[in-house]
Parts: C-alpha cells; structure tokens; sequence
C-alpha cells in the first residue's frame, strides 16, 4: 500500500510541477494568464523590491538548501527515500507559485523595442530558451529529475539509482545547457521593466552561484569522469570544436549517505 500512495504522490507532484512551469512561461514571457512579472497593482519601489527579493531568496535557499547532501541525509531520516526528490519537487513547485502570486511590478521601462522585427526575434530567442530547458530535461533522465523514477522504482521494489554520467546532445559542447535556456528565457523580451530586470538578475545570479554547488556534487558522484568533462566542456558558453559524446557507462547505484 505505502508503494502505491508514494506512486501517486510523485504522479501528483509531478501534475503540480508541470502546471507550475507552464505557468511561469507566461508569467516571464507577459501574456494570456492573468497575474504576470509586469501585471497587477504597484506600490511604491522600495516595498516592491523588498517582497520580491524575499521572494526570490526564499525560492533560492528551498532550491539549493534541500539540494544538498546534509540536508537530504537528514530529511531522509523523516521522509521516505523514494518521496524525497517528489517532495523537493513539490516543494520547489509551491514556492515558485507564491512568487509568481505576490511577485511586485515594477513597471519602469528599461528597454522597449520598437521595430516589429526586433520583437521577434527577442519572442523567438526566449522561446527557443524554453525549448532548450523542456529538450535537456530529457537529455539526461526527465523521470528522474521529476522524482517520477524514483517511485517508480519504489513501486516495483527496486533499487534507487542515480543516472549515469552522460553527455548527450547540447551537453557535447555545454556542461549547463538547461541553464543557458533559462538565461535565454529570463532576458530575452522586447519590454524590458524594473520587475523583469530584477528578476533576470536575481535569477542570473543565483543560477551562477547553484551551479558551482551542482558541480561540486557531480564531482563527489562522478569523481575524475566529471573534473575531465569540466576540463574538456566549457559551462555556458560553447566552444566553436564539437565534442565526442559520453554515454557508454551505467547508472550509478546510490551510495549509502
Ligand atoms: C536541474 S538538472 C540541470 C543540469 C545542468 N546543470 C544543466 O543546466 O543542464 C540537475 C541534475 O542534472 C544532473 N546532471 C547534470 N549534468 C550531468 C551529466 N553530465 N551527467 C549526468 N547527470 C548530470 C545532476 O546530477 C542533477 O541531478
């Protein structure tokens, strides 16, 4: 029974995550749902700035706080082992829709471009950026990122395993291409305002800082297999060699903590 309920709880975290992201797409991108980064009422700019850098902090510490290995050994000793990255999902689903909620505009423009051309092709780079995210989430392993494998494996009674170290399609020549989508996504717009460029900073930032810590976790799962690739792969910004792919080795079991 506990193997079905924890089944359905990563299927219904997953659900809430999914609408999440469809949702935050527009809310970035400024059309069809009806709260987004540029609508709703202003206040004054010093409140504005407030919530939404608690916002944004607090989406941070969830994010990256239960990411690390000290905090996953002691959560697992509270929750179940297979819920824990549905958990880490839901819980990162619901604190990007309280900030999508009571995300302040700030509405001062900083760039607003006119020509119809120009609008464009900023639409199509965020769109291509998102693209980038939804494509390299199913590069590497989608249901295990969602925690959907995990109670998968737990409904059929097998072991938990991390995926194997790969470097599939864009990761051939990026070690991050998922966040080079989201850096695409957050600052390409033809109407640049106050709320959207603290937003795309924040997020920048705090995207450069999370990823020294994914690293240092890669490097601690995948040891000299990783530090070569980090040698060998540039982070965000391809080189102009193509790369061989990686993909020939197994899943990794994963290691008692
Ligand atoms: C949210 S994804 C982001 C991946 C990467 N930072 C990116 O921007 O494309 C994070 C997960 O990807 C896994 N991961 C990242 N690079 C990997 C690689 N080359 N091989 C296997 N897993 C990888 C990490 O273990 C982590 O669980």
């Amino acid at each position: 029974m506990k193997r079905i309920l924890a089944f359905i709880y990563g299927i219904l975290s997953y659900v809430i995550f999914l609408a999440s992201f469809c949702y935050a797409i527009a809310f970035v991108g400024d059309f069809w749902v009806p709260k987004t980064i540029n609508s709703g009422a202003t206040s004054a700019l010093v409140p504005a700035l407030l919530v939404n850098m608690a916002l944004l902090g607090a989406f941070a510490i969830q994010h990256s706080g239960m990411a690390r290995r000290g905090f996953k050994r002691w959560w697992t000793n509270i929750i179940p082992k297979p819920i824990e990255r549905s958990t880490y999902v839901l819980i990162s689903s619901m604190i990007l829709i309280l900030l999508m909620w009571f995300w302040q505009p700030i509405p001062a423009t900083v760039w607003s471009v006119e020509s119809e051309l120009g609008r464009w092709l900023l639409w199509g780079v965020a769109a291509l950026g998102w693209l980038i995210v939804l494509v390299t989430t199913y590069l590497i392993s989608h249901a295990h990122l969602f925690g959907l494998q995990q109670v998968y494996d737990f409904l059929q009674a097998r072991d938990l395993w991390y995926p194997r170290f790969q470097t599939p399609g864009l990761y051939r020549y990026i070690r991050h291409p998922m966040m080079l989508g989201f850096f695409l996504a957050f600052w390409a717009t033809p109407e640049m305002t106050g709320g959207h460029l603290l937003f795309a900073v924040a997020t920048s930032g705090y995207i450069l800082v999370a990823l020294r810590f994914e690293e240092q976790d890669l490097i601690r799962v995948f040891g000299d297999q990783y530090r070569k690739y980090r040698k060998r792969v540039p982070m965000l910004l391809p080189g102009i060699k193509g790369r061989k792919a990686v993909s020939k080795n197994r899943n990794v079991k994963v290691p008692s903590e």
